[in-house]
């Protein structure tokens, strides 16, 4: 598979060694400061873009890939107020993955949470928040894979119908508390608590060679297929 990968930073990076251990080429590097390798016939001749940038850089990417018809694999989080635009693109016949979260530890664990949420409806006692912890680089927050378990909750959950960082919250939102310290790859908790105790579930990733191997396999998945794919197309639990 020809890969071209946008964004060059700690992603991009393992995404190219997991890539080329597969097998694959990676033709075409664009990063902040090459912008124009979107014209170059390298990169029009990629199988499929991998995207893992910045929230401001990531729609505008997605669109130069759809101009060149390239299909893209997008890592990207913080921003999903886009969705709508992606999506039509993709009822134009462009191709598009997405998984705010890539690592297969964290798809179990998405999958586990529903469970946990289906199972806390009926015990109203209980309150429910969330916790995510990442390093002082991050530029978004909550983080893409919070909204995730966050929608996962409220999906399966009554007495909660939105959510909202921490300070913000009203009774029927999950709150959601961001802390930002050192390097630390990703740690996402939840907490059900009642006057008696708390249950939690937590996942926490030891660095980042789960959601660059899962990115890959995405882009595999995602070559000769059209339209907008995610996870639940490609694992089957
Ligand atoms: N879905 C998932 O599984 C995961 C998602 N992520 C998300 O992926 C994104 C990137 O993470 P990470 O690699 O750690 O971040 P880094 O900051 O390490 O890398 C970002 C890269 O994007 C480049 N960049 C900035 N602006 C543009 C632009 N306009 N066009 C092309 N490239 C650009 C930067 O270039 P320069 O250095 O020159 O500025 C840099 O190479 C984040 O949104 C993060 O939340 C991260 C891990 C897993
Ligand atoms: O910025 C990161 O590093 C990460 N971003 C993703 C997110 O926002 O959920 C995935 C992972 O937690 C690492």
């Amino acid at each position: 598979m020809k890969i071209a990968l946008i964004g060059y930073g700690k992603m991009g990076k393992m995404i190219e060694q997991i890539a080329l251990s597969r097998g694959h080429s990676i033709v075409s590097i664009i990063d902040e400061n090459n912008l124009d390798g979107f014209d170059s016939e390298q990169f029009k001749s990629a199988d499929v873009a991998i995207e893992f940038t910045t929230p401001s850089s990531a729609l505008d990417n997605f669109m130069k890939c759809f101009a060149a018809n390239v299909p893209v694999v997008a890592g990207t989080t913080g921003w999903l107020e886009h969705m709508s635009e992606v999506k039509k693109a993709c009822e134009d016949g462009q191709t598009f993955f997405y998984a705010s979260n890539y690592s297969l530890g964290v798809n179990i664990f998405f999958a586990v949470n529903k469970y946990l949420a289906k199972i806390m409806n009926q015990f109203t006692d209980y309150s429910v928040k969330m916790e995510e912890i990442h390093h002082i680089h991050k530029l978004d927050a909550p983080s893409g894979t919070a909204i995730t378990l966050a929608e996962g909750i409220i999906e399966n959950i009554d007495r909660k119908t939105d959510w909202h960082l921490e300070a913000e919250t009203k009774p029927e939102d999950i709150s959601i508390h961001c802390i930002r310290e050192g390097e630390v790859p990703g740690i996402h908790e939840i907490f059900y608590e009642s006057e008696a105790d708390i249950i939690s579930i937590k996942h926490d990733a030891k660095n980042r060679k789960g959601f660059a191997l899962g990115a890959v396999l995405a882009a595999e998945f995602t070559c000769g297929k059209k339209g907008f794919l995610g996870m639940q197309d490609m694992l089957h639990f």
